[in-house]
């Protein structure tokens, strides 16, 4: 293939709707859902129907709280339930009357004694209860990631329910707490549940959901680009759990009276088996575990206390409807990992096909050309990183510059990668210096290297492979500063540089080698880099696509202006793109110059080649040929 391959891309670009229209639909087919579920119930099943449909929107409620943390950083959280309980208790002893107080609660302190709020009121102070809790708690929990980070929410959990039960007088411990009114009818939990959903949605597909979702499927790469993964977490945890205290709060007006218990294993374990059954990716997993998992207890619970079928009596069998969740869970996680309702939101084919025609996006030909940037060159100097027992890179310098593109080669364990690990942060080098401009590289944190213009890819590509990869570029843009439509159309002017406009929808992890490790250079493009450092592009491409990214990379740096570090086993490609090669072996720089001094020089054909033949031989002396 030539670079004639990239119009015909261009053709094929699919037709997509605008995304806010898409999301606007999608959105409001979750909400039918939810509307007409609930409706349904009720209508159906009368007063019974009501209660269930009413525990229901509640859940849907809690569970769309939930999954702004779980849901887009991954990470199942126990404690949710304890924020519940929090905006419960709050509400509760702020709305409660005085008399019933009195004798409830004799000994209540007297700053929160007597206030007697309206439910509004005390349910925006319990929302604000929670969102401080969350931010206590969020700043030492979320240094913590993956399972160490949800055995920590445990002990939030266990931790808020031994204080509910010890704090005697304020929440009168074990015994049960009464005198909620009774606010929270079908009416109320059905506006409660479509808010949540909307916001639980609307989140997801934020900047700050985008980019969570980028941290979950691969943190490093996400810190590369700029994400700041450790405040996407915060931002989640507070969010999410001051709204869980909001459903709490109107879960405890559902109840009128409740005790610690009601806020423990049990409920933790019913929210959770609903966002893992329904999959915990999307907003529409969600409310759909929590549709099936109310189905299923519902019914189960019909027959937990025994009943007569045909004349034969079926006697109790308590617990029937944990054991039951258990084994949903255990089968989903079995045959269905993603969930029952899988990795994409509700949609209809034809129904966007359709929008697409009305609501056309603009396509990647109006997305504005990127003008060169003018960068600095980044100087190397002394740079040596050692592992235990070895020295990867030694008393490294050189310079990589500006606007020039550098070959970086050596055989395997030569340090090339170790190199590219200190610049962009991800080592920290054991002594030595790396400044780009007037900046010293090792005083900035590794998701601060993006935003000063340095990108990269990796020698084994990290894309984030439950996005889309118009996502995948998507969340570079915006991590670079681009907002709303800008940021669309800088991500589609990327896909459209590097040919992968007609693959702008699937899933990252559908593509084939050669196209995922395009979309990691569009990526990077969409940062808008000055250095872009480039770890083994062409691996496990074949000729044709090899030829095609080479005249994709000379182009990108003629037309922009970027400076290329370009590491590659194929020296005929480095050969054919670098100006100047730099050469490692055994962490030591063995020689630099132009691809016709490297060729002939005795040191890198002993690296490559033996001692025996160096003298003798010349390597790749021919640029192999790529269309300009
Ligand atoms: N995190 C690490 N811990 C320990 N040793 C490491 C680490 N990273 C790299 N090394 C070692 O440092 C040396 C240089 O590795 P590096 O990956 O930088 O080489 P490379 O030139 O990129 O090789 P290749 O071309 O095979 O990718 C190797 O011996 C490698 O095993």
């Amino acid at each position: 293939m030539t670079d004639t391959a990239a119009p015909r891309q261009e053709a094929r670009t699919e037709s997509r709707a605008r995304p806010g229209v898409l999301h606007a639909v999608r959105l409001a087919l979750i909400l039918s859902v939810v509307l007409i579920a609930s409706l349904g119930l009720e209508a159906l099943f009368g007063r019974t129907g009501e209660r269930i449909a009413t525990q229901m929107c509640v859940s849907i409620a809690a569970i769309a709280a939930l999954a702004i943390f779980s849901g887009n950083s991954g990470i199942i959280s126990f404690g949710h339930a304890a924020f519940m309980a929090l905006g419960a208790y709050t509400s509760g002893i702020l709305t409660s009357p005085a008399g019933i107080q009195r004798s409830l609660l004799p000994d209540l302190p007297a700053a929160l004694a007597g206030w007697e709020l309206s439910i509004p009121m005390a349910n925006g102070a319990a929302l604000l209860v929670g969102l401080g809790f969350a931010a206590l708690t969020g700043l030492a929990l979320l240094r913590l990631k993956d399972a160490s980070a949800t055995i920590a929410t445990l002990g939030i959990l266990i931790i808020v329910h031994s204080v509910l039960i010890g704090a005697r007088h304020i929440t009168k411990g074990s015994q049960t707490f009464y005198g909620l009114p009774r606010i929270t009818t079908f009416e109320v939990a059905l506006y409660l549940a479509m808010i949540l959903v909307a916001l639980a949605y609307i989140f997801r597909e934020s900047r700050w959901g985008l980019a969570l979702r980028a941290v979950r499927d691969d943190e490093t790469a996400a810190e590369t680009l700029g994400i700041n993964a450790r405040r996407a977490r915060i931002v989640a945890w507070m969010l999410s759990g001051a709204l869980a205290t909001l459903v709490g709060a109107y879960y405890g007006h559902m109840l009128g009276a409740f005790s610690p218990k009601e806020f423990y294993f049990t409920l933790t374990f019913s929210l959770v088996a609903m966002l893992v059954i329904g999959g915990l990716t999307t907003v529409s997993g969600a409310v759909g575990g929590v549709l099936v998992v109310t189905a299923l207890q519902d019914s189960l619970r019909q027959i937990e206390g025994g009943f007569t079928l045909g004349g034969i009596e079926v006697p109790a069998f308590f617990g029937v409807t944990t054991v039951a969740l258990g084994l949903l869970i255990l089968a989903v996680i079995y045959f269905r990992p993603e969930g029952l309702f899988g990795n994409r939101e509700l949609r209809i084919p034809a129904l966007e096909r359709g929008l697409a025609r009305v609501f056309p996006a603009p396509d990647s030909q109006a997305a504005p050309p990127k003008d060169a940037r003018a960068g600095d060159d980044l100087v190397i100097e002394g740079l040596t990183k050692t592992f235990v027992g070895l020295t990867a890179t030694d008393d490294l310098s050189f310079v990589i510059r500006a606007g020039h593109v550098t070959g970086l080669i050596g055989p395997n364990g030569a340090g090339k990668s170790t190199l590219v690990n200190m610049l962009t942060g991800q080592y920290a080098p054991t002594s030595g210096s790396m400044r780009y401009g007037s900046v010293d590289l090792n005083a900035v944190a590794a998701h601060g290297i993006a935003g000063l213009g340095i990108a990269r890819t990796f020698q084994n590509i990290r894309l984030f492979h439950r996005l889309t990869v118009r996502e995948n570029v998507l969340v570079a843009a915006q991590a670079a500063g681009h907002r709303g439509a800008a940021a669309e159309a800088v991500a589609l002017r990327e896909l459209a540089a590097m040919g992968l406009s007609a693959m702008a929808s699937a899933e990252a992890s559908s593509l084939s080698y050669g196209a995922r490790r395009k979309v990691e250079i569009a990526r990077c493009l969409a940062t808008d880099p000055a250095i872009l450092l480039l770890d083994e592009p062409a691996a496990g491409m074949n000729p044709d696509e090899t030829r095609e990214l080479g005249a994709q990379l000379r182009r990108i740096a003629e037309e922009r202006g970027i400076g290329l570090l370009l590491i590659e086993h194929d020296l005929e490609f480095v050969n054919a793109l670098c100006g100047h090669i730099i050469v490692l072996n055994r962490g030591k720089k063995i020689a630099e110059g132009t691809p016709a001094e490297i060729g002939g020089h005795p040191a890198v054909i002993e690296a490559y080649m033996g001692r025996a033949r160096a003298g003798r031989e010349t390597i790749q002396p021919n640029p192999r040929e790529i269309p300009t």
